[in-house]
């Protein structure tokens, strides 16, 4: 099981970051979200991220050519579509993909058919990520038996294993779970990833 967490955005949490090693950390360029955060700003901060994370830049709709220059600004690792990107969209990404898909669309099926050719993780969230909030991980228990999927939405310190123990997914995706007031906590971080850990 690896783990994501997702949000970074100041010097410190590169600290604790590097203190606690997740598998990934999640960087959102979505300008509407409170966890936005401008490429020229965490990029420094980023040369001090143990070279072993890898780097997800989150995106929602933006133009493919924004996309390539962040992901050249930061170095990123992958890219973590979010919005109503298309095949022809993912095409033009030059790096490795991650799609999010909503398990409240009816055609989730045959989208994940259709993506999995294209990307290396389908991530499945319950709508807008961001958000804090679960969905019936029932869904996504008979969708992880076929796809290599993340799970995202409302993973926190109290559901994690939960969670775990019926999706069992790849990765698991966790944000808001482990801030207080919109910034990533070191205690929050440091209980959930012992707790995935010692799983
Ligand atoms: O975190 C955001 O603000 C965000 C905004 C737009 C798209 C995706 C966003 N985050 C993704 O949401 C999940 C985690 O959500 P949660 O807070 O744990 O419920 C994760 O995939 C983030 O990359």
């Amino acid at each position: 099981m690896k783990i994501k967490i997702c949000g970074i955005r100041r010097k410190e949490d590169i600290d604790i970051i590097n203190k606690y090693n997740p598998d990934y950390i999640g960087i959102i360029f979505y300008p509407k979200s409170k966890r936005y955060i401008k490429p020229n700003i965490i990029a420094p901060f980023l040369n001090n991220l143990n070279p072993n994370i890898k780097k997800v830049g989150v995106f929602v709709n933006e133009t493919f050519d924004t996309v390539n220059e962040i992901s050249n600004i930061c170095n990123l690792d992958i890219i973590q579509l979010h919005g109503n990107e298309d095949i022809e969209y993912i095409k033009n990404i030059k790096k490795t993909v991650w799609k999010a898909l909503s398990v409240k669309n009816k055609n989730i099926k045959k989208q994940m058919e259709i993506y999995k050719k294209y990307v290396e993780i389908i991530l499945l969230d319950n709508g807008k990520g961001g958000t804090g909030k679960t969905f019936n991980w029932k869904y996504a228990k008979n969708l992880s038996e076929n796809y290599k999927i993340a799970l995202a939405g409302g993973i926190n310190i109290n559901n994690v294993k939960e969670a775990i123990k019926i999706v069992n997914p790849s990765i698991i995706d966790i944000s808001s779970g482990v801030e207080i007031n919109s910034y990533k906590d070191e205690e929050k971080i440091k209980n959930i990833i012992n707790l995935i850990r010692n799983i």
